[in-house]
């Protein structure tokens, strides 16, 4: 089976001229979820902002065998979607940000497009799955709490249905128990079922307990290769 995205040989530089990472290799097939981990400051951000085209690389990055420049970028963005570990540094409040990605152009011509009031209403359905209140969609981001600003970026990243991958930066670390098992439910139902755009996730989480939870697949983040663990 043909991955549904596939990086080959990617390697990023920092600003000041060393590599984070180089010659890391994965495919991701349609419902994985795949957890990735690794030491603190080893590069799992920067290695999403990479398969989502948010930092520039070195190498392959590649869906449904296209790269990001012949897809269009912004159009590949609405297909692989990073979800910030702390969205609270956007301008703004969440509705406006809502408003504004719902009319962007790469969203308007998407295959799944559905009129704004019924994207708006299903985002807000799922921020209350959440147990987010609706009142947080009219507050400023920064002035959300960090569990709240990341049920509502996650909300907002399912409620928009265009993507296919999510990559999920630490989705629940301001979460507490309960918030954070209504996400791992939401998720791993959307991933499962066939009702969603959403195909397969790539999650980065320090948690042993919650990669267990979740993920189909398990890959350990060093400078040199993204390693899977075959585990029972
Ligand atoms: N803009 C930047 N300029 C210089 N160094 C940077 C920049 N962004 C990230 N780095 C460095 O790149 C490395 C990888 O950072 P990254 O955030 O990807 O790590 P991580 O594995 O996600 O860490 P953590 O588990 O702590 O969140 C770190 O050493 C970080 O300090």
């Amino acid at each position: 089976m043909s991955p549904l995205l596939e990086i080959r040989n990617i390697g990023c530089l920092n600003p000041d001229n060393h590599y984070v990472f180089q010659d890391i290799n994965l495919e991701v097939h349609s419902g994985d979820i795949i957890i990735l981990q690794g030491k603190s400051g080893c590069g799992k951000t920067t290695l999403l902002k990479c398969m989502s085209h948010l930092r520039p690389y070195k190498g392959d990055v590649l869906l449904h065998g296209k790269t990001p420049k012949a897809l269009g970028i912004p159009s590949y963005r609405t297909h692989v979607m990073y979800v910030p570990q702390r969205p609270s540094l956007l301008p703004g409040t969440p509705r406006d940000f809502l408003h504004t990605i719902i009319n962007l152009r790469a969203h308007q011509t998407h295959p799944n497009k559905c009129t704004e009031e019924e994207i708006t209403q299903q985002t807000l359905d799922i921020a209350s799955q959440l147990h987010a209140e609706e009142l947080l969609w009219d507050r400023d981001w920064s002035n959300l709490s960090g569990g709240e600003s990341q049920r509502i970026a996650l909300s907002v990243a399912l409620g928009l249905d265009t993507a296919e991958v999510l990559l999920l930066d630490e989705p629940t670390s301001a979460l507490d128990p309960e918030s954070s098992g209504l996400v791992e439910r939401l998720i791993t139902e959307r991933v499962r079922g066939s009702h969603a755009s959403l195909k397969a996730v790539i999650w980065i989480t320090h948690s042993e307990e919650q990669g267990q939870r979740v993920g189909t697949r398990f890959c350990q983040l060093t400078a040199g290769e993204c390693k899977e663990e075959q585990r029972i």
